[in-house]
């Protein structure tokens, strides 16, 4: 195929995985793109998972002309969960879109003009490849959705563990991986479905590991003071493709009507500058009643006012039940409406933590989470509660972005109670040298972000070599 006629305009592809916390990131990259003048085209698997999703998409493919970005579609076969190992809709989804990937090579060769490079989501690597083998000028980039941090364990993970055991004696307490800024990872902050070789989770991310060096480069979301400076210099591992830190921060095409979204600005324009917590885990991270309850006390008792985003349904297509069911406990809901806003339904987060009013951030330290509190100069509080998160709360006590409770068990491993949430919400709502430290993060974000930062330059750097190819 000729990829020769997309000189000056490079075409680029972008292929997502399953769930908010791939396609966001996906799709600021796709909005950065064309706001550097790029054409851009969004290969998108349906049926689609989540409501949410679909209505980031709409936003984003309406914020721009059609000539200049694009939907193509394909459809996604339905496999049996039980082949996958998971109940969780979204790991069944992405392991559905690595299997429907046979038609990729035919629907991009059906991009005019020809596309210049193809982004995949790391979730998608090997199918990507082995499905565009014969596809040998098309240049191949990879979107790392995590943390660099978890970026050095993914890269090097096949080095240290073998496909049939985890042998944990190896490697001791800790991982050293070999980018020389990253600090010794501890075993138990590894994604705990990583400690055994037969999850489906384990397998794949042995098998993509090992692939990387087929790739013309990596897209880590990460920026300036949080942990760019990990990657640089000194031995990496060989034939591992070039890095480019890009820093994919909230775009325009996100802001937009969700339903009770000006009832929530309306409610934080009336606090104290600083003074708000504002809780959320995500997209896909539930909580066992019992915890919802702990949480709501903690809440109270930290004495600050909070907007927290309860969520009870992985899906969100399938949360009907209302708040006093979730929460259980009218007295609860009573006591908490004095103090807080509690609500359970989408909200902009980074209108949210853009907002003066809010000066802390309850996360489960999600990667979009951190990089968004980090953008905001939001101090966190981190309570991962699974994958990549401990990992990802590791940069966020180094980087002085927050601390995060490292003795409250992975998701569901016990109940916290109300008075350790809210006297650790308490400490770092008092902690000014946290919100120094934080406002500092986002100032330095911004210059990563800005002109002659480093995110901007590596963005910069990646469309003079797709200008060039
Ligand atoms: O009411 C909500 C809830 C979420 N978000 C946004 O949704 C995204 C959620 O992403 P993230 O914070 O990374 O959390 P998850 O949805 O849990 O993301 C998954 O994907 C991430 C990136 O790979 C991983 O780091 C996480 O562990 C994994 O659970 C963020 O941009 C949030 O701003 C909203 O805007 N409104």
């Amino acid at each position: 195929m000729d990829h020769s006629g997309a000189h000056n305009r490079p075409h680029v592809a972008l292929l997502p995985s399953a769930g908010m916390g791939h396609l966001t990131p996906t799709l600021r990259l796709a909005a950065s793109l064309a706001n550097h003048g790029l054409q851009v085209t969004l290969i998108v698997g349906h049926p689609i998972v989540s409501a949410a999703e679909s209505k980031l998409i709409s936003r984003f493919l309406s914020a721009f002309p059609a000539d200049q970005v694009r939907e193509k579609q394909f459809d996604i076969v339905s496999v049996d969960p039980a082949t996958v190992n998971s109940k969780d809709p979204f790991f069944i989804q992405r392991e559905a879109t690595r299997r429907s990937l046979q038609i990729l090579p035919s629907l991009v060769s059906s991009l005019s003009p020809p596309i210049s490079a193809l982004v995949s989501d790391v979730f998608l690597m090997s199918p990507v490849l082995e499905a565009t083998a014969h596809l040998k000028d098309l240049p191949q980039y990879i979107l790392f959705t995590s943390s660099a941090r978890m970026f050095s364990l993914f890269a090097s993970y096949h080095t240290f563990f073998s496909e049939t055991s985890p042998d944990f004696s190896k490697v001791g307490d800790f991982i050293e991986t070999p980018f020389p800024g990253v600090v010794p990872i501890p075993i138990s902050s590894l994604p705990p479905p990583l400690r055994d070789p037969k999850t489906w989770f384990a397998s794949t991310f042995m098998e993509d590991s090992k692939k990387l060096s087929s790739f013309d480069g990596v897209l880590i979301n990460t920026f300036g003071k949080l942990e760019s400076d990990s990657l640089k210099g000194g031995k990496l591992l060989d034939g591992l493709p070039p890095l480019f830190t890009v820093g994919l921060v909230p775009c325009d095409f996100e802001k937009g009507s969700e339903e009770g979204g000006s009832a929530i600005i309306k409610w934080l324009d009336d606090k104290e500058p600083g003074s708000v917590v504002y809780v959320s885990f995500g997209s896909r991270t539930t909580m066992a009643k019992e915890q919802i309850r702990e949480m709501g006390e903690g809440l109270v008792r930290s004495g600050c006012p909070f907007l927290w985003v309860v969520k009870d349904k992985i899906v969100d297509k399938e949360d009907n039940d209302s708040l006093e069911d979730v929460i259980g406990d009218a007295e609860l809901v009573e006591k908490m409406k004095e103090k807080g806003l509690v609500v359970k339904e989408w909200v902009d987060q980074g209108e949210v933590l853009g907002h003066k009013s809010v000066g802390g951030f309850v996360s489960h330290c999600g990667w979009n989470s951190v990089v968004e509190a980090a953008w905001y100069g939001v101090r966190l509080l981190g309570w991962p509660q699974g994958g990549d998160q401990r990992i990802n709360a590791e940069v966020v006590e180094r980087s002085g972005l927050g601390v995060w409770a490292k003795d409250w068990g992975w998701m569901g491993e016990r109940v916290i109670k109300g008075e350790d949430i809210g006297g650790k919400i308490g400490e770092i709502m008092r902690n000014d040298l946290l919100k120094f430290q934080a406002e500092q993060i986002g100032e330095e974000a911004r210059k990563a972000v800005g002109d002659g930062g480093s995110c901007e330059n590596a963005m910069k750097e990646l469309i003079g070599k797709w200008k060039n190819e």
